[in-house]
């Protein structure tokens, strides 16, 4: 997150941080007891590998009371999301067991309305992503809130040209973004998450990259669909 500040510690107890050998690699949300939602791109560069999932954390390198690394039982990427573009950049990932809700570790709900959020409308994002151009990685959660902006503003020759489909959204980028390591968590917009982040075309903090989201009320079905196949 660049140009925000830290997070009230667990204030937003459906944060998820996807690890790998004890490395945050991308952001993820609690949506239900036993399922996080992240971003397909994530796990690009993991050759395989399964993630771990630490929720009920602030530092990620501190004792907290309820902070825990669940293992993953499996991992499910949009059908849909390749390396080439940031359609369908979405990961489904069921823990072994069912996550222990408390006062740190709680699922956010989802929007299942396929409405666009309105241009304007302040939401806010969270993320243990790099907190500086020069890629310094925070020990603890950070936040910022930024104004949705509309996909026809988005859409411009001079922004994403016309890249942004109408199961994507964008917030202003200008100074305050999302970055590396932000990727799969939540935009969250009246107590709701509207979006999950990608990273597009992985600028941070240039204003004629706005930063781009997947809409989740599009994937509503296919988000319900894995959750009742899977087992248990
Ligand atoms: N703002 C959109 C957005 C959301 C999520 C991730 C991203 N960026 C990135 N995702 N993956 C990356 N791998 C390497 N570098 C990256 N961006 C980067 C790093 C240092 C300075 C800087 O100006 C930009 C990114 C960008």
């Amino acid at each position: 997150i660049l140009g925000g500040y830290e997070a009230k510690p667990h204030l937003r107890p459906y944060m998820a941080s996807l690890q790998l050998d004890g490395q945050h690699v991308c952001g993820g949300f609690l949506i239900a007891e036993q399922w996080v939602l992240s971003a397909a791109h994530c796990t690009e560069e993991t050759d395989g590998r399964v993630f771990q999932v630490l929720l009920g954390a602030h530092s990620l390198t501190e004792p907290e009371p309820h902070k825990r690394l669940y293992q993953v039982r499996a991992q499910f990427p949009h059908p849909g999301s390749n390396i080439h573009n940031n359609k369908d950049d979405l990961l489904l990932l069921q823990l072994e067991e069912k996550a222990e809700l408390n006062a740190a570790v709680q699922v956010l709900p989802f929007q299942r309305e396929d409405r666009d959020v309105a241009a304007d409308t302040v939401c806010d994002v969270a993320g243990w992503g790099t907190i500086t151009h020069s890629g310094r990685r925070p020990d603890k959660l950070y936040q910022v809130e930024r104004p949705v902006i509309s996909r026809d503003v988005c859409n411009h020759r001079t922004r994403h040209d016309h890249t942004i489909t109408e199961k994507m959204m964008c917030t202003d980028s200008r100074r305050r973004d999302t970055c590396k390591g932000d990727s799969g968590g939540p935009l969250v917009c009246n107590g709701v998450a509207e979006g999950v982040v990608t990273a597009g075309s992985r600028v941070c903090g240039n204003y004629k990259k706005p930063a781009i989201y997947t809409r989740i009320a599009p994937y509503a079905a296919w988000i319900d669909s894995v959750m009742a196949s899977a087992d248990g």
